[in-house]
């Protein structure tokens, strides 16, 4: 089987491992020792003992390896002492066919050692990678949004960085570091004049490597870190790349980035200056050593204590004895590096995780929302966002939810969908607290139109696709005609099968709005959290979406923030977020008096004529969109006077 497909399966262990870890249930796959059996062992280093059977192996084959590495120096012995001296040509012709058939085994055994250690290499990296996707996926918003994008996006580099260790030529080294034994015992027998060489020679490199384990002792690469700096400013300057553009922000996208390329590069300079020097230095030890050994080995060679064959082959085997010593010097700063990553990945899989699934099956909820003095605050923010807020809301109706900037009205709807877990008080869905039950579970209850529309790169019918997997195309249809959106897909070349572009940025704001409520709406959840729903769109689409909203509502608890006095005059009550974070509920014609100072105009019923025609039931109320927008300004007017 292909690698490519053997890791397919793994990963598809790991991912399904992660879903029974979270379903609660034990993986049958640990009992067992199938190729695909998963470590529980949540730590990296848990990971790594999980291929320990395969690095094993890996030090199995270093022992012939490094046996068979003996020989060409004892060829060279043989060759000097005895076929040079008695011209022994058919000595010489079996010594090279041996030599031949050594070779041959060595460059085998080699192969096959890189093989095993770029396996287990991989099923590291799977596993480390496999592990951290279900974590990340697995992380409570609130903890989620307390590092940066970029932040995360590091820490998939971080396997990267563990996985170098393990394969190729760090772990090589590790490997043969033991093996020199062999070597220095070989030049005792056959050169014992020149072990002080060798010894002293080990010695000198042993006192280097330690010193260039610097960063290793301190557990920190500080080059490391800077470049981490230095990618997340990269990462939100492109980002940014429109607000920069537009907004001329050139200059201090460029500073920032100066600053902090700057202070990567300076310690990335200095660092790989201070490892050049290191490396340059124990490759003048290994010379001297070999100088050294010529010198002395003549010496003890004139002096009749050892061959001249002894001599050439000290010469190869010191190099096999200190070279895995001088190449330590050059890894401790990959070897520092990962530990540092491996630290950063323990801490993320030791940490809270979101509410896994309760397995319980309870039957669809009326959609009466309580809050009970619900308080909550962000991570490293000063104050609380809500102040021990309490109110019912629904079951049915619409609800509006109304504020200053930054009152909190985007929290408090991440509080109703399970978002964020209140940090005192709590939600109650029916008589359910929400806190039990899992974020897929609640997805059944709660839809959830978020504040900004962010598509994933795809057609527009696999992202809507991704809010309700099981959806038909009926179902699709349906709520693309509620939302507004079949009417532009319909008139797309590609229709739903239009590519949407990375973040969606093929399509324009309110088509990105659109899909996004029709993702809202493909959830057939008996409670409906609308942020800012008819931003971005044109005045004939939230007209439309007005009526839809309240023939929802005949059915649904729907709760919408909105700073729009058009769409809050069809709500049957209104929330106010006040600046003390406490929360004032009344309804409709009375908050806007007390808020804008608006009085609504009479109740007019034409329903728009799309709404009707999407087999919407015509709204009742206040929807006069003209009327409430005179009213609006009057009111804005008076409020101003
Ligand atoms: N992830 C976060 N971490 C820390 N503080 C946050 C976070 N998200 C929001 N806040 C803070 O919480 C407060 C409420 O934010 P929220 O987005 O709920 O306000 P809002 O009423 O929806 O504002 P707007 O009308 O501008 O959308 C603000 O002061 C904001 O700075």
């Amino acid at each position: 089987m292909s690698v490519k497909y053997l890791f397919k399966e793994r990963l598809e262990a790991i991912w399904n491992f992660g879903l029974q870890q979270v379903a609660g249930k034990p993986s049958s796959d640990n009992q067992t020792e199938s190729p695909n059996s998963v470590s529980t062992d949540k730590t990296v280093s848990g990971v790594v003992r999980g291929a320990f059977p395969m690095l094993k192996r890996a030090a199995l084959i270093s022992v012939f390896v490094n046996l068979v590495g003996l020989f060409p120096a004892i060829f060279s012995l043989q060759v000097y002492d005895r076929v040079i001296y008695r011209s022994g040509l058919n000595t010489l012709t079996a010594l090279l066919i041996g030599m031949a058939i050594i070779l041959s085994a060595d460059l085998i055994l080699r192969s096959f050692r890189a093989r095993v250690l770029r396996v287990a290499a991989v099923r590291i990296d799977g596993d480390i990678a496999g592990r951290l996707m279900n974590k990340l996926l697995a992380i409570p918003l609130r903890n989620l949004e307390a590092r940066s994008t970029a932040a995360w996006y590091s820490l998939f580099k971080d396997v990267d960085t563990v996985r170098v260790v393990w394969s190729g030529a760090v772990a090589m080294t590790i490997l043969d570091l033991p093996f020199a034994i062999l070597s220095i015992g070989l030049i005792a027998t056959i050169a014992l004049p020149l072990l002080p060489v060798v010894l002293v020679g080990l010695a000198c490199l042993a006192t280097l490597s330690w010193y260039s384990s610097g960063e290793f002792r301190k557990r920190r690469v500080e080059e490391f870190m800077l470049a981490r700096r230095r990618d997340e400013v990269l990462a939100e300057v492109c980002r940014g790349r429109e607000a920069i553009k537009s907004l001329v922000q050139d200059e201090s996208a460029k500073r920032a980035w100066v600053e902090s390329y700057n202070s990567w590069v300076h310690e990335s300079f200095q660092k790989n200056g201070e490892m050049e020097d290191q490396r340059e230095l124990s490759t003048s030890i290994m010379l001297s050593v070999n100088v050294l050994i010529t010198a002395v080995g003549a010496f003890a060679v004139i002096h009749q204590w050892m061959t001249v064959g002894g001599l050439i082959a000290s010469n190869m085997l010191a190099s096999k004895a200190i070279g895995p010593l001088a190449s330590l010097s050059g890894h401790w700063r990959s070897i520092a590096h990962s530990r540092e990553a491996t630290d950063r990945l323990d801490a993320v899989f030791a940490s809270e995780e979101e509410k896994q699934h309760t397995g319980l099956n309870l039957p669809l909820p009326s959609g009466a929302l309580r809050l009970e003095s619900v308080s909550y605050q962000h991570v490293g923010a000063q104050k609380s966002v809500l102040n021990s807020v309490s109110v019912q809301l629904g079951p049915r109706g619409i609800y509006g939810v109304a504020g200053d900037n930054g009152a909190g009205k985007s929290t408090l709807l991440k509080i109703l969908r399970g978002l964020y877990t209140p940090s005192e008080g709590r939600v109650l869905l029916d008589e359910y607290d929400l806190s039990q039950f899992s974020r897929q579970e609640l997805s059944k209850w709660v839809g959830f139109l978020p504040q900004t529309s962010l598509l994933f790169e795809g057609t527009i019918v696999d992202n809507l696709r991704r809010s309700n997997p099981d959806a038909t195309d009926e179902q699709i249809l349906l709520a693309a005609k509620r939302s507004g959106a079949h009417d532009f897909i319909a008139k797309l070349p590609d229709g739903y099968m239009t590519q949407v572009g990375e973040g969606g940025n093929r399509m324009s704001g309110g088509q990105r709005r659109r899909i996004a409520i029709t993702q809202a709406f493909l959830s057939d959840a008996p409670v409906l959290l609308l942020d800012e729903p008819t931003n971005d769109l044109d005045f004939a689409t939230e007209t439309h979406l007005m009526a839809v909203f309240k023939s929802l509502a005949a059915t649904k608890t729907i709760v919408m923030v909105t700073h729009s006095v058009r769409l809050m005059s069809i709500c049957d009550k209104i929330v106010y977020l006040d600046k003390e974070s406490r929360l004032h509920l009344g309804s409709t014609p009375e908050m806007l008096k007390l808020l804008y100072g608006i009085s609504l105009p009479k109740p007019a019923v034409a329903a728009p004529a799309q709404a009707v025609q999407h087999g919407v039931a015509p709204a009742v109320g206040h929807q006069n969109g003209a009327d409430v927008d005179a009213a609006a300004s009057t009111g804005g007017k008076a409020a101003q006077a």
